[in-house]
């Protein structure tokens, strides 16, 4: 797309608007979309500029020697990573931008500091270097500096994922099976699927494979009842409903009423009926007390950091800080501690998060279980073989986009002796 005064400048003015990194990048940009009315074409630059500025921050501020700005930002981006070579930027520069633009298309990755290679900020590489080393922690860098594939949940209430994998191909949209989730899809490439026949009438969901494997890992049974107890806007719960045939009970809990409204479009879209929405205030609620010791399956997708998510929410790297880590580590205690009061003897509790970091994951499972002798940890690996799944793993799902083309995910499973 050719790049224009006019398509500059929204670029510049939308990543002037994105970097103060307030609020999350998708929702400042969502905004400006509106506010600014901006049509199709346009949106698709400005999104991808301003998501590829951010994957490319670290660099893009060396090259940009001391004056990053929105605009040489935006340059430095277009030329080094937008695929646009110099002549085609030429007629939008200012004066004295041509000479600086050439030097910094020229900076490499190769020599530079580890933090800037990874893209990843100095107190992050700090926390992982206590579990990863350099080479691993570069390789997840780099891998989530890639874009992320649009993956698919088939509603098996609804249809089977051979079906829909048909009307794809008819649509000609190029999709394949996942490889380790039996009911998803992975699309080449990203379309507009909340239009699409297949979304409006509840046969597929978007969500990300490794998210689909945490419910193999629950593995609700049919009449079970089951607590979903961070469900937010419910992408676990919908699947939580098919796995039991919308049978049995399905608790969605959740301290914001927002993210389960936003569930309730979903839930009639996906035909599942055993689901029951429960807004809590904490997660010692009278609600949550009220049914301990009565469930059969529950699922702990506890709020994170989300820095496994790296690809598709790059501003995270630089939304979180220790200190953030640290409140998320209390509350995730506290979490757990209080879900796994709902189970019954025999029964199962998965704690998740989309973290990379040992702190948000092994430490807090190990602090759980070294407290609770009554819950013992069943090998990921032989749950997922147990499932059926061809996925090697150890005491933990681990999953890294490097190597499961994945988002970053956590995954343990406990069971109540
Ligand atoms: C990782 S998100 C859940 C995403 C959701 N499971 C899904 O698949 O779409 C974490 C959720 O935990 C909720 N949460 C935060 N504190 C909580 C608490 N004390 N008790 C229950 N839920 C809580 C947040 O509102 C948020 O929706």
């Amino acid at each position: 797309m050719l790049i224009t005064e006019y398509r500059l400048d929204l670029v510049i003015l939308a990543l002037r608007t994105i970097l103060p990194l307030e609020h999350p990048a998708d929702t400042t940009l969502r905004y400006f979309f509106k506010n600014e009315r901006i049509g199709s074409n346009e949106r698709a630059i400005v999104a991808e500029t301003a998501f590829g500025v951010l994957r490319h921050r670290l660099l893009l501020e060396a090259a940009c020697d001391g004056k990053a700005t929105p605009r040489r930002m935006a340059l430095a981006y277009l030329v080094k990573f937008g695929g646009y070579n110099l002549r085609e930027i030429q007629p939008v520069l200012k004066r004295d931008e041509a000479e600086w633009l050439a030097t910094a298309k020229s900076l490499q990755y190769e020599g530079q500091p580890l933090s800037i290679q990874a893209e990843l900020p100095e107190w992050l590489i700090e926390k992982m270097r206590a579990s990863y080393s350099d080479e691993d922690i570069l390789t997840i860098g780099q891998a989530m500096q890639l874009g992320a594939p649009l993956d698919i949940r088939v509603n098996t209430l609804l249809a089977k994922r051979e079906e829909v994998l048909l009307q794809l191909e008819a649509q000609k949209i190029d999709a394949t099976a996942t490889p380790y989730s039996p009911i998803g899809i992975r699309l080449r490439e990203k379309i507009p699927l909340n239009k699409d026949e297949l979304f409006t009438t509840g046969k597929v969901e978007v969500q990300d494979e490794g998210s689909q494997l945490l419910g193999f890992l629950l593995a609700p049974k049919r009449n079970d009842m089951v607590v979903d107890f961070c469900a937010g806007a419910g992408g676990k719960t919908l699947m939580l409903s098919a796995l039991m045939n919308s049978q049995g009970r399905l608790y969605a809990m959740d301290v914001s009423e927002k993210r389960l409204a936003n569930l309730k479009p979903r839930l009639k879209r996906s035909g599942a009926s055993n689901i029951q929405p429960m807004l809590i205030a904490h997660e010692n609620d009278l609600k949550v007390k009220r049914l301990s010791g009565k469930i059969d399956r529950v699922l702990v997708d506890a709020p994170c950091s989300g820095l496994g998510t790296l690809r598709r929410n790059p501003d995270l790297k630089f939304r979180q800080s220790p200190q953030s880590i640290a409140e998320l580590n209390q509350k995730q205690t506290a979490i757990l501690a209080s879900a796994s009061r709902l189970l019954k003897k025999g029964g199962r509790l998965v704690y998740a998060t989309c973290s990379i970091l040992p702190e948000e994951n092994q430490h807090i499972v190990e602090a759980f279980l070294a407290a609770h002798p009554d819950y013992k940890l069943l090998p990921a690996g032989e749950v997922l073989q147990q499932q059926k799944i061809p996925l090697e793993m150890g005491d933990y799902l681990e999953l890294r986009p490097n190597l499961h083309a994945t988002d970053g995910f956590f995954a343990a499973v406990l069971e109540r002796i």
